[in-house]
């Protein structure tokens, strides 16, 4: 056996090597994973060999030109194939005695004599040593360990958390994680939060609780087997920004270090199962690990130690012998992984990879990966053909794991995320039909011809004609499934776009208040709501150049689309009765969605990329439900007076004013008011018309939502509203008279009479991922959940039966607003043990709650940050509600004082004279013209409420 001295005692890297932490010996020694490279990070992982480099700093004796060249050419980094070719030995200084061009195998347990570089395998082996070096330069790491398994080293990565300690994870990850953290919730005391990691947003509101102990953010991206994308950038980013003392940790195997390098994105430690793309052969077992910080290297180095699972000599062996193929396997896996998505999405499967142009995340991962890799999903609709499939293919191998030079084919939910409990791979959207493709070397053509005997031999394809080299095959379609054409953007329809009937219309909806009930509402509680007097406006023009446009200057977002080169076949069915509107349990499809979500430039912008999936949905929505091919070309602007995103049915306004353009802009409504207006009102019937849309339109922002904030916001008033769920009906109650104020109950007595301070506390969080928290609590946890539930119910109910009467007396009065009083701070402990309360909350209560005030405060809306609600007793002084407001605006919160209960949406047909322009400057000497649009577009808050009331015409619900 060859000697490798393994105890360098100097280094001719030309960066310094820095020192890990060696718990064997108790002491710092330099072994081998511990590598220092370049400090500004070149895309490919610095090179760390001395074979081939030469100081990069050319001293005068290179003069000559030939020199001068070969040096330059000397001093370049070797790219990513040539690194994982050469393995360094991890001391240069020190060769192997017999020049050995393979790392020989130490196969021992134990090293003899005292003080040497090692001493017990368990601590250290130098063909291990040899591996870790290697994979800490090919992923661009200070620092790099090999241990038994993927698993082992993800255990390895727990242990550096403590009991109590909180983690944010995927709800798409890898069920062996998930079983790993189920563990760790019964044994370790460390609980896990499962969420939309596709959403960085989704993460914010608990790295922004105080009250959560979030110590570790646990990634994937890819995601397996959905494929879907985490922009680990913009994690690492916001983890840092709101809580820089957790880790983020990501397991990178999906991708390996060749596609992708998280320690470059800003994460803190990353990890592969080296079974799979690593060593490439299913041939060992191995786990490795990288990190940049000393600190946490040390902490895996004695975790590894002390329980032993440092991978044996023999395997790290192996795994050093896989990685010198890692980028040729990949790119010929990754290769023929295109060529297969792409027959099967031409086919009309629906297919998850994000080499396809479709993929929704495939401009995040194209940024923060430089591949597709070799791994994609899909569906075919039904479990039993999924089976048959998998059963019939024959080159495809049906097996767990991935990363293998041969092809696997397997069912996720019947393997690899068996282990996951079937109610949370449902909850999580993990379609049991899914079947899952890991694509090896084979010829490409083999792959397809097997996977099209299978899908033939399974009656998943057809053929429907045989002429020609190869039939021509068509995709049968379980029972059930809508019939639409699946030829993706590839077949762009040509058409005349149109004109919309009504050239110009502006119309207007309210926000809302949630006084009682909200989330439970989502599970059919009761809840109070009313309409406020903040609004968000819709401007609608036609334009004539075939093109759809939305500007969201609050959000300074604007895109326009050109209407040929929508994905109109996936609307051609008419989806709706344009006289009842979408049916209130129409759920959004899949499949239109994530096609529209590729439409968006922009598609960081996640706010407003929700807000324009919406806006494309409704108007293609709408142009289908017309059914004569009329796709008129328009643009809309839409304002918000309303905070976004706090609580207020911001999304449920935008979603009124945008719904109520389209169906009177498209002449589905007749207009109620401008030049040749029926009737200067509008119906109980075409609110409700503009209520379904907008439904459809808040399902697309929000996930679930119960229907109460549009309701509120298209037919205004105060409401006791209860969704129909599971069989029950659904109920809608004005609170109090009606008589003569519209569609919708424009309020009551009893509700407008109160008045309510609104206080933002400006902390953003989001509806979607809090009502989804809240609905996998109920299904994890239903003896916890389901109580609050029925105590909110008996809130609601005392409440409604208090609103909807009017008191005698004064004292009467007094005494219904202090029980009311009385039932917010209930209604808001509840709200707080669903878990959807927030620090910046209590404070607002805290303050609301002192003397002199003493007032009773809830959130209200989905929570997590957003806005309180104060319930401003009648013998209230002006004086006491400008100082309590004064307070709250210096701990810096925006405060509104709104009554309840306003009108529903609104519309005007303004002017033809579009640029009819106004005096902006108030007095002074030199007024400036400003345009209309300039003045919708650019006032803020009141002024813009105050601009939009100028527009004479209004005729409200
Ligand atoms: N003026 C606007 N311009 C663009 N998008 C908007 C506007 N108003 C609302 N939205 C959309 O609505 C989303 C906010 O909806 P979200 O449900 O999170 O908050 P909310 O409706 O204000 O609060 P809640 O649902 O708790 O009452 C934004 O992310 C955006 O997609
Ligand atoms: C949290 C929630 O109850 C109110 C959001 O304004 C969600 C809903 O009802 O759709």
């Amino acid at each position: 056996m060859s000697c490798l001295s393994a105890c360098p005692s100097t280094h001719s890297l030309s960066l310094p090597l820095s020192t890990t932490y060696c718990p064997a010996t108790e002491a710092t020694h330099p072994t081998a994973q511990s590598l220092s490279l370049s400090p500004d990070s070149p895309q490919q992982p610095a090179m760390a060999s001395t074979a081939g480099t030469v100081s990069p700093t050319l001293s005068s004796s290179h003069s000559d030109p030939a020199s001068l060249t070969s040096s330059l050419l000397r001093a370049r980094p070797y790219r990513f194939a040539t690194q994982c070719a050469t393995v360094d030995n991890p001391d240069p200084q020190h060769k192997d005695q017999y020049g050995s061009s393979s790392v020989p195998i130490y196969q021992t347990a134990t090293f003899k004599g005292m003080g040497g570089a090692y001493d017990y395998t368990r601590s250290g082996n130098p063909t291990r040593s040899h591996l870790e070096h290697h994979i800490a330069k090919i992923s661009n790491a200070r620092h790099a360990f090999a241990v038994t398994s993927g698993m082992g080293a993800l255990d390895v990565i727990f242990r550096l958390l403590k009991p109590g300690d909180e983690i944010i994870a995927g709800n798409d990850l890898y069920g062996g994680s998930n079983r790993l953290i189920g563990y760790l919730k019964t044994n370790g005391g460390i609980t896990t939060h499962h969420v939309d990691t596709t959403d960085p947003e989704s993460l914010v509101p608990l790295l922004t609780d105080p009250a959560r102990k979030v110590a570790m953010v646990l990634l994937e991206s890819p995601t397996n087997p959905l494929l879907q994308i985490a922009d680990l950038e913009t994690i690492a980013r916001l983890v840092r920004q709101h809580r820089p003392e957790a880790l983020v940790v990501v397991d990178n195997t999906m991708m390996s270090p060749y596609l992708c390098r998280p320690l470059e994105l800003g994460c803190d430690v990353v990890y592969d199962s080296g079974t799979k793309y690593l060593s490439g052969h299913h041939d060992l077992m191995a786990g490795v690990i990288t990190c940049d910080r000393d600190d946490v290297a040390k902490g895996i180095a004695f975790t590894i130690n002390s329980i032993g699972n440092g991978l044996s000599p023999f395997d790290s062996f192996l795994l050093l012998r896989g990685v010198k193929t890692l980028s040729l396997r990949i790119d010929k896996q990754q290769a023929n992984s295109v060529l297969i998505a792409q027959y099967l999405d031409a086919l009309g499967f629906k297919v998850n990879y994000p080499g396809l142009p479709s993929h929704r995340g495939k401009a995040v991962h194209d940024r923060i990966a430089s591949g597709p890799g070799a791994v994609l999903s899909f569906e075919t609709g039904d479990v039993g053909m999924s089976e048959r499939i998998v059963g019939s293919a024959r080159l495809w191998g049906i097996s767990v794991s991935f990363g293998c030079i041969n092809s696997l084919i397997s069912m996720p939910c019947l393997m690899s995320h068996a282990s996951i409990d079937p109610a949370v791979r449902a909850a999580r959207n993990l379609p049991e039909d899914l079947i899952r493709l890991c694509v090896g070397i084979e010829d490409p053509q083999d792959l397809i011809d097997d996977l099209e005997a299978a899908l033939l031999e399974a009656g998943a394809v057809r053929v429907v004609d045989e002429a020609g080299a190869r039939a021509t095959l068509e995709r049968v379609r379980p029972a059930g499934e809508d019939v639409v054409e699946l030829s993706g953007l590839r077949e762009v329809q040509r058409f005349e776009a149109g004109r919309p009937e009504v050239e110009r219309v502006m119309t207007s909806a309210p926000g809302k208040v949630i006084l009682f009930g909200e989330h439970a509402v989502v599970h059919g509680v009761t809840a109070i709501a009313g309409a406020i007097d903040l609004r968000c406006y819709c401007l609608a023009e036609a334009r004539s150049d075939g093109h759809v446009s939305l500007s969201l200057p609050d959000l300074g977002y604007s895109q326009s689309w050109d209407l040929s080169t929508l994905p109109w076949h996936l609307v051609s069915a008419p989806l709706s009765s344009l006289k009842t509107g979408p049916k209130p349990d129409t759920v959004p499809s899949a499949e239109l969605l994530a096609l529209l979500a590729n439409q968006f430039v922009h598609q960081d912008q996640l706010k407003a990329v929700q807000a324009a999936q919406a806006f494309l949905y409704l108007y293609m929505h709408l142009c289908a439900a017309r059914g004569d091919a009329a796709r008129p070309a328009q643009s809309f602007t839409i304002r918000s007076g309303l905070p976004i995103g706090a609580g207020l049915g911001s999304s449920a306004a935008y979603s009124v004013a945008l719904a109520s353009a389209l169906l009177y802009s498209h002449g589905v409504l007749p207009l109620p008011s401008g030049p040749g207006a029926a009737e200067a009102r509008i119906t109980r019937t075409h609110a409700d018309l503009v209520n379904a849309h907008a439904f459809l339109a808040e399902k697309v922002i929000h996930g679930t939502p119960s229907g109460i904030d549009n309701t509120v916001a298209a037919l205004g008033g105060a409401v006791a509203f209860r969704r129909a769920v599971k069989g029950r009906e659904g109920m809608l109650e004005p609170l109090g008279p009606q008589e003569g104020e519209g569609a919708g109950s424009a309020a009551t007595a009893a509700a407008r009479g109160i008045r309510f301070l609104l206080t933002d506390t400006k902390v953003p969080r989001d509806t979607k991922t809090l009502v989804a928290g809240v609905a996998r609590r109920k299904l994890e946890e239903p003896d916890t959940i389901n109580p609050l539930f029925d105590s909110i119910q008996r809130i609601s109910d005392r409440a409604h039966s208090l609103l909807a009467s009017s008191p005698a007396s004064p004292s009467a009065r007094a005494s219904q607003l202090a029980e009311l009083s009385q039932l917010v701070e209930q209604n808001h402990a509840h709200l707080v043990s669903l878990g959807v309360g927030h620090a910046a909350l209590e404070a607002v209560r805290s303050t609301t709650g002192a003397q002199p005030w003493a007032l009773a405060t809830k959130l209200t809306g989905a929570g997590g940050g957003g806005c309180a609600v104060t319930v401003v007793p009648d013998d209230f002084s002006d004086e006491a509600l400008t100082s309590l407001r004064a307070a709250l605006a210096s701990s810096g919160f925006d405060t509104y004082s709104t009554t309840v209960g306003g009108r529903g949406f609104g519309i005007v047909v303004p002017s033809a004279e579009g640029g009819a322009e106004v005096d902006s400057a108030e007095g002074g000497a030199e007024q400036t013209k400003v345009p209309e649009r300039r003045r919708f577009e650019e006032s803020q808050g009141e002024e813009l409420a105050r601009w939009a009331e100028g527009v004479e015409g209004w005729v409200l619900a």
